[in-house]
């Protein structure tokens, strides 16, 4: 598939996504968002890839939703439209879902990679959600998704000041599970996303399903919840062949069932 806005390749099981307007630093215009939503559904579909890369350029994850083609929105239309809500689909895509960030990562760019499952960030990488500056506030999750990661108090700050964070105060803050040197970044990425594609599918789902429940509901509720999950792998192959690999001192072979 060929998309205007986006390069797809896969390495085995892995599926790399690259934001690809290089000229506007990878705005994020109704473009991008139709194509990314796009490429996603193949890959979600596509029994053979088991984890998913997104990332960017050198300098630019993204730069944010694409001020040129809201400048001229009017609240009608925002409104009435839902403007770009259809954003949520790479939020609800069900295999995991690795940012690489170099560069900015600002506004929905920031956004975006936190839509993901975890963050690796190159040294250069740089945070923030600069939509104050613009006369408007986060739109694509910010105030919301960038709280629970970093805290109310860092949160407050980049929404409010619309600064930007470095790689390592990002990893500080627990925004980004870990940083690389840029010439590392792809690799590390698909790596981390073939390991996870190298185990049972189902309990990736899971896994996954369980960590994402933890921000939408109570402990209480998301203890039985992770239990019920646990509880349903004792009924999959691999859960009987992965122990079973353990005991004998062998590596397993998963089947996906
Ligand atoms: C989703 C919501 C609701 O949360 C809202 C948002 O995301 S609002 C957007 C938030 N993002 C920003 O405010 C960042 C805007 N960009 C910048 O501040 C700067 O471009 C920079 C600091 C990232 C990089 O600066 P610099 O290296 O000096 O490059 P520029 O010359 O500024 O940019 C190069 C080129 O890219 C275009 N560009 C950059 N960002 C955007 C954007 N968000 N939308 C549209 N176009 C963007 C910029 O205009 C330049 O293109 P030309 O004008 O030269 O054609």
């Amino acid at each position: 598939m060929s998309y205007e806005t986006l390069l797809t390749e896969t390495r085995g099981a892995v599926a790399i996504v690259t934001l690809n307007r290089p000229k506007a630093l990878n705005a994020l215009n109704s473009t991008v968002m139709t194509e990314l939503t796009d490429a996603f559904a193949g890959f979600a579909k596509d029994d053979a890839i088991g984890a998913i890369v997104l990332t960017g350029s050198e300098k630019a994850f993204a730069a944010g939703a694409d001020i040129k083609e809201m400048q001229s929105l009017d609240f009608v239309d925002a409104y009435v439209n839902d403007f770009i809500s259809g954003w949520e689909a790479i939020a609800s895509t069900r295999k995991p879902v690795i940012a690489a960030v170099s560069g900015f990562a600002l506004g929905g760019g920031c956004e975006l990679a936190m839509m993901c499952d975890f963050i690796i960030a190159s040294e250069t990488a740089k945070f923030g959600q600069p939509e104050i500056t613009l006369g408007v506030i986060p739109g694509m999750g910010g105030s919301q998704r960038l709280t629970r990661a970093v805290g109310k108090a860092k949160a407050m700050d980049l929404v409010l000041t619309g600064r930007m964070m470095d790689a390592a105060e990002a990893e500080r803050a627990g925004l980004v599970s870990r940083i690389v040197a840029p010439e590392r970044l792809i690799d590390e990425a698909v790596e981390a996303a073939a390991k996870i594609a190298s185990f049972p599918r189902a309990a990736v789902l899971m896994g996954k399903e369980a960590v994402a429940r933890s921000f939408e509901t109570t402990l209480g509720e998301g203890l039985r919840f992770e239990r019920r999950l646990f509880h349903s792998l004792f009924a999959t192959a691999d859960q009987k062949e992965g122990m079973a690999a353990f005991v004998e001192k062998r590596k397993p072979s998963f089947s996906n069932r």
